[in-house]
């Protein structure tokens, strides 16, 4: 099995969501025992009745028999900034120190491994609304990250007591454990969700710790916000490299709407050149990049917009990322300064980058987008996509310049989803074309990028036709 790195930055993380540092670098103390309630191959039973509130209050005596009851016991807690106990039973990384970070659900049916090393979700805990997590392990090429997992807790309903899946080489159990992160499973999370979408995205606590209360923890949770931080600095690479790797011939995407394979191979003749700034980029889209034939130099994230016009590039990529957009000036200030020299394509944290480069301004969801199955509405031609999404922010089109063209909408609740400027040659999407997990209904993005290098490049006649979706 392939041991993979701890998760640079994450100290630095730990200090900055104001938890003690040395959680995050393993030197805090751990209880890696189970105890005695049925073993760590046993951890997918209901939680004990006993205990009402999550609290391990319960006297000794009354877990003198725990040996021999065949269900884990409530052993901790998430606490709500708003006061709200959500009780559970921990798996994964289990210590004593309190684990803090903004509670958001995701809808997806498959793909817990994708999400939980997508970088995009640095500073934040998962609730999955799929109630069976754990069944296919963990296996080593469905990384997002190198990194590892940037979830700061997984928020469960059942954690699957059997791996069922080839590819699998360890547990979900034994992967938080070795990546220090704490998981809470028994939470009735049917109704954490409903309560996130009442009140909107909250911050909250997991805690092992019976001695702290209730109102101590949603004080904690209540001291910190996701507004303001610059969490892209904490996920970026720290020195430019070169991606090489392509999406695997056993999943190259199959079923592209309006383009497919053929889209694919013609592009390879392409040899661009993209510089791709990393604000928590995915494996995946470096990967949809290269097997469009794209030679790919990955950049940190406040990497000098001077130093990538010096290396020339056919293209300049803006990638997905962790936080509050508003809070990497930086970044906006870079891709003022190269719209309009060369084509330009975000995703997610990038097309709010590139937003706010236009002119406008990103404002915070309610309880964000994060899931598989958000119908995205292309406003020119009325094709519709289904996607993968993953944000708590969106570009408010108020405020965006006539020259920009809001090319695409979330039919949920009509955010923006997309944007174009012809003008200035950038094409930016809010939501996932490489998928993991997802619908690769959007994979065609990438296609209209590359269109956009060649017409650039002279290697085809300018179309400026950017919103071809399928139609
Ligand atoms: N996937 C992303 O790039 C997320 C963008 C941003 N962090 C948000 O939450 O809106």
């Amino acid at each position: 099995m392939r041991v993979l790195p701890m998760a640079e930055g994450r100290c630095g993380a730990a200090v900055a969501l104001g938890v003690a540092p040395n959680a995050r670098a393993g030197l805090g103390p751990r209880r890696r025992g189970r105890g005695t309630c049925g073993g760590a191959g046993r951890i997918s039973h209901p939680p004990c009745p006993i205990l009402v509130s999550g609290r391990r209050g319960a006297s000794s005596s009354s877990h003198a028999c725990a040996a021999s009851k065949p269900w884990r016991e409530n052993d901790a807690r998430l606490v709500l900034e708003n006061g709200s106990v959500f009780p559970g039973y921990s798996f994964g990384h289990t210590s004593s120190e309190v684990y803090l970070a903004e509670v958001v659900f995701n809808t997806s049916l498959t793909g817990y491994q994708e999400i939980l090393t997508d970088p995009s979700y640095h500073g934040q805990m998962v609730c999955f609304t799929q109630p069976h997590i754990g069944n296919v392990g963990i296996n080593e090429g469905d990384m997002e990250c190198e990194k590892g997992c940037h979830l700061r807790g997984v928020v469960c309903r059942h954690l699957s007591e059997t791996v069922s899946n080839y590819r699998s080489v360890e547990t979900l159990d034994e992967y938080l454990k070795r990546q220090e992160v704490v998981g809470i499973a028994g939470v009735d999370t049917r109704q954490l969700t409903r309560q996130l979408r009442d009140t909107g995205s909250l911050v909250g606590v997991v805690c092992t710790d019976a001695s702290k209360t209730d109102a101590e923890l949603a004080e904690m949770a209540s001291s910190w916000s996701i507004l303001g931080k610059d969490l892209l600095k904490e996920v970026t690479c720290k020195e430019p490299y070169q991606w090489r790797d392509e999406t695997e011939e056993e999943w190259e995407f199959q079923a592209i709407v309006g383009g497919g394979s053929d889209t694919v191979a013609t592009s390879k003749a392409g040899d661009l050149k993209v510089v791709a700034y990393d604000f928590g980029i995915k494996s995946n889209i470096l990967k949809r990049l290269s097997s469009r034939g794209c030679d790919v130099t990955v950049v940190p994230a406040d990497y000098p917009w001077e130093e990538v016009m010096k290396m020339e590039p056919d293209g300049v990529f803006f990638s997905n990322g962790p936080g509050d957009p508003s809070a990497a000036p930086y970044a906006v200030d870079n891709a003022k300064n190269i719209i309009g020299k060369l084509p330009c394509f975000g995703i997610c944290m990038g097309h709010q980058i590139l937003g706010q480069a236009f002119g406008g301004t990103t404002f915070k969801l309610k309880f964000g987008h994060h899931g598989g199955n958000h119908p995205i509405k292309n406003t020119l031609t009325d094709a519709i996509e289904i996607s993968a999404q993953n944000h708590n922010f969106a570009v408010d089109p108020a405020t965006l310049p006539d020259s920009v063209q809001v090319t695409h909408v979330n039919l949920n609740d009509g955010t923006v989803a997309g944007m174009v400027s012809k003008e200035l040659n950038v094409l930016t999407i809010q939501y996932h074309p490489e998928a993991s997990p997802g619908p690769h209904d959007a994979d065609v993005a990438f296609d209209q990028f590359v269109q956009m290098m060649k017409e650039g490049k002279g290697v085809l006649e300018p179309k400026i036709d950017l919103t071809g979706y399928g139609v």
